[in-house]
């Protein structure tokens, strides 16, 4: 995250950070609970490493350096990618990930609300964009959770902003004109969490953007009322 500042503990207890443990163990997703036993986050996470084995998922932790040889973790039990997923940038940047055993619900862990299909996004005024990825382009992972608040951009004006993509109903936009906040490298697949009567919704995913927190390229995010359906038909279904 660029120009945010540190969360405190239990301020995103449904944020959770995903490691693989090859070449060396590494921060390199974030991740929301959903569900007792279900993560969602990016499908391109997964690029690169496909193995269900080669990942660990923690939860409540604030600081990366809380994390040693003894830290509990969940192994994935199964990954289900988007049947449509291709790269980040043409969409369908979502997956859920089942854990090896349902997590015990606490004031540190516990589901953000998935939103509903009817609210229209332009509703929510209080959203935020955490993780612990990179605070500048040429950057590295964050110990600490950091947050920042970012305004939603109607996707008509993020798609003037992107001229070479395709700014579809399934994505999000987020930032400032000017730049300055946004989520970068390290924060995919982490949660755009929004309050909204008192009640925080997980209402986007991290995906990609052009560089990070450069003026006139705005972050854009999996628009997750538009899989609320997807989702619910997969994890249901178990
Ligand atoms: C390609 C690249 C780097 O090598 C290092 C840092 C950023 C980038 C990059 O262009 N964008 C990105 C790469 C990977 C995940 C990203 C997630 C969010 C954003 C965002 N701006 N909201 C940009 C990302």
């Amino acid at each position: 995250v660029v120009g945010g500042s540190n969360s405190s503990v239990g301020e995103w207890p449904w944020h959770v950070s995903l490691h693989t443990i090859l070449p060396v163990q590494t921060h390199q997703c974030g991740g929301s609970i959903i569900s007792d036993q279900w993560i969602l986050t990016a499908a391109h996470c997964f690029d690169s490493f496909p193995l269900t084995e080669l990942w660990r998922v923690y939860s409540s932790i604030l600081r990366q350096s809380e994390i040693t040889n003894e830290t509990t973790f969940f192994k994935i039990q199964k990954m289900i990618v988007h049947p449509r997923y291709e790269f980040s940038e043409s969409g369908y940047d979502i997956a859920l990930l089942k854990l090896d055993r349902p997590l015990n619900f606490s004031a540190l862990q516990q589901p953000a609300c998935l939103p509903s299909q009817e609210k229209i996004n332009t509703e929510y005024t209080e959203c935020w964009v955490t993780g612990w990825g990179y605070t500048k382009e040429r950057g590295s992972i964050e110990d600490t959770l950091q947050k920042v608040k970012l305004p939603m951009i109607p996707n008509s004006e993020c798609q003037s902003q992107y001229p070479e993509h395709r700014i579809i109903d399934k994505m999000l936009c987020a930032g400032y004109s000017g730049g300055g906040k946004d989520a970068c490298q390290g924060d995919s697949g982490g949660p755009f969490s929004c309050k909204f009567e008192n009640r925080w919704y997980m209402v986007g995913i991290t995906s990609w953007g052009e560089g990070c927190a450069r003026p006139g390229q705005p972050g854009v995010y999996t628009n997750v009322a538009k899989f609320v359906d997807w989702i619910l038909e997969q994890t249901l279904e178990d």
